[in-house]
């Protein structure tokens, strides 16, 4: 016995994937007697219309709190509320919950229960959907709730930790649709000055502002007969979302400085690795865009929750990586256990991202998949304590790697310092927001 946890292969059920469906019923509060029974992921409860479960109880916010389903059971998470929520009387921001769990938010109390029968997702038959791999149950499912919603024209919000693939995702549905003639746009909300989001997405007539030398089209109007993605849209400034809003609602975009509407014709997608509702909450976000927005919602599940595709997804980034390169693919040679166990064990809060980082760092440092090319922030005990100077690399290569580690930490310690707000950090950091913003990707820190 070697006492370690074995890596467990994929194995997909081959009619679908049973998921969990839970029972939640009001026991006590203005809304006693109501009950709510879903298999869904996530389930939000608050006082606004559309969450899962809608309450009156004036002691209850708008998105009060979520459950989520996960690996290890049901977790309850406050969205920021004013008046907390309990489990079992016990106040949590974050927590487990058990069957049978009471549940309180504000003055309303809720019994969660599980329901002994089990509902199926279907899954995709293949698996990969446009650039994303998995064989996965979970990604399957999502595979397959991708294809139903590429057949439409629903508005999508992809929500998902930063990684794991939300761009793809988008990607993958344009490609899938009627539309996939047409063009697909990206906009980077959380790159863009704030001041030039509006001119970005709408565009611009002659002489609207300074710097204003010629007319120019927005996304809207350039992704028209095709797909809009909006990236990192928790990022979008308050003053720019009624107009989103209008253009959603009536297809019809105003260029800065000009006088009138014109019609566009696009599909739209956005992402969001900021929990929205939270955003809403907290008086960031509009909560009637968010409705209009969340007409599809798909969650991207983090990696750590589909770990048994790291096989099949090391040798798809290896491919990756020579062709991005420009290289010549070589043959990919599948990683020892004793590598796999070990990648197996890590957080990887920077999801496939990460993943990726690591399969290019082996291809040019070693040309073979070795943990020990792992980033130091990869690694749990490294990234907890002090920064150890690699004297085993070469003096360049250390440097970098002790470097790495500062500017993860510092990042990550800042952020979390300005609640995730990156504006804000970029500003006491006194480091330029674009800046800030590439430098969270490079480290993965969201
Ligand atoms: N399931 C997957 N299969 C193949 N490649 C993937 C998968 N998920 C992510 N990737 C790769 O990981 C990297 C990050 O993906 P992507 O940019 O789509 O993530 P994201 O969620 O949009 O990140 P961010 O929130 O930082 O914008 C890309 O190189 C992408 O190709």
């Amino acid at each position: 016995m070697s006492g370690r946890t074995e890596l467990i292969p994929a194995q997909t059920p081959a009619s679908g994937l049973p998921v969990q469906r839970v029972n939640l019923e009001v026991s006590a509060g203005p809304d006693a007697g109501t009950t709510v029974s879903s298999s869904a992921e996530k389930l939000t409860l608050g006082t606004a219309p559309g969450n899962d479960l809608v309450l009156t109880d004036t002691t209850v916010s708008r998105f009060h709190a979520e459950l989520v389903r996960e690996r290890g059971g049901y977790r309850v998470k406050d969205l920021g509320s004013t008046n907390g929520t309990r489990v079992d009387h016990v106040r949590v921001q974050d927590a487990y919950v058990a069957d049978g769990s009471t549940l309180t938010f504000g003055g309303t109390t809720v019994r969660f229960s599980l329901v002994a029968t089990r509902d199926v997702l279907p899954l995709h038959p293949e698996p990969h959907f446009g650039g994303l791999v998995g064989e996965s149950a979970v990604m399957r499912a999502l595979f397959a709730q991708l294809a139903r919603l590429a057949a439409t024209d629903a508005t999508v919000l992809v929500e998902g930790e930063s990684g794991t693939g939300k761009e793809l995702v988008a990607e993958a549905l344009h490609q899938a649709s009627p539309r996939a003639s047409g063009p697909f746009v990206v906009v980077d909300c959380g790159s863009i000055p704030s001041e030039l989001v509006e001119s970005e997405l709408f565009g611009h007539e002659k002489g609207a502002f300074t710097g204003a030398t010629h007319e120019r089209r927005g996304a809207f109007e350039a992704a028209s007969g095709g797909t809009l993605f909006l990236d990192e849209l928790g990022e979008l400034p308050l003053a720019v979302q009624p107009k989103l809003l209008r253009a959603l609602e009536r297809r019809q975009v105003k260029r800065v400085g000009a006088d009138g509407y014109r019609s566009v014709d696009v599909r739209f997608v956005a992402a969001t690795h900021r929990d929205l509702r939270e955003a809403v909450n907290r008086g960031q976000f509009r909560e009637d865009l968010y409705f209009r927005l969340a007409v599809g919602m798909v969650r991207v599940p983090p990696l750590r929750a589909h770990l048994e595709d790291l096989p099949h997804l090391l040798e798809h980034l290896w491919a990756e990586t020579f062709r991005s390169l420009g290289l010549p693919p070589r043959p990919f040679t599948a990683p020892s256990p004793e590598t796999l166990h070990q990648l197996s064990t890590l957080p990887w809060r920077g999801n496939v991202r990460e993943l990726r980082n690591f399969v290019e760092r082996s291809v040019a440092l070693s040309g073979a998949l070795d943990a020990s090319f792992l980033q130091a922030a990869s690694v749990p005990a490294a990234s907890a304590g002090a920064p150890t100077v690699r004297v085993e690399l070469p003096y360049k290569e250390a440097k970098e790697a002790w470097l790495a580690h500062f500017e993860e930490t510092y990042l990550r310690q800042r952020l979390a310092a300005s609640g995730g707000n990156v504006s804000q950090m970029a500003r006491e950091a006194e480091v330029d927001r674009a800046h800030v913003i590439k430098l969270l990707r490079k480290h993965a820190v969201r």
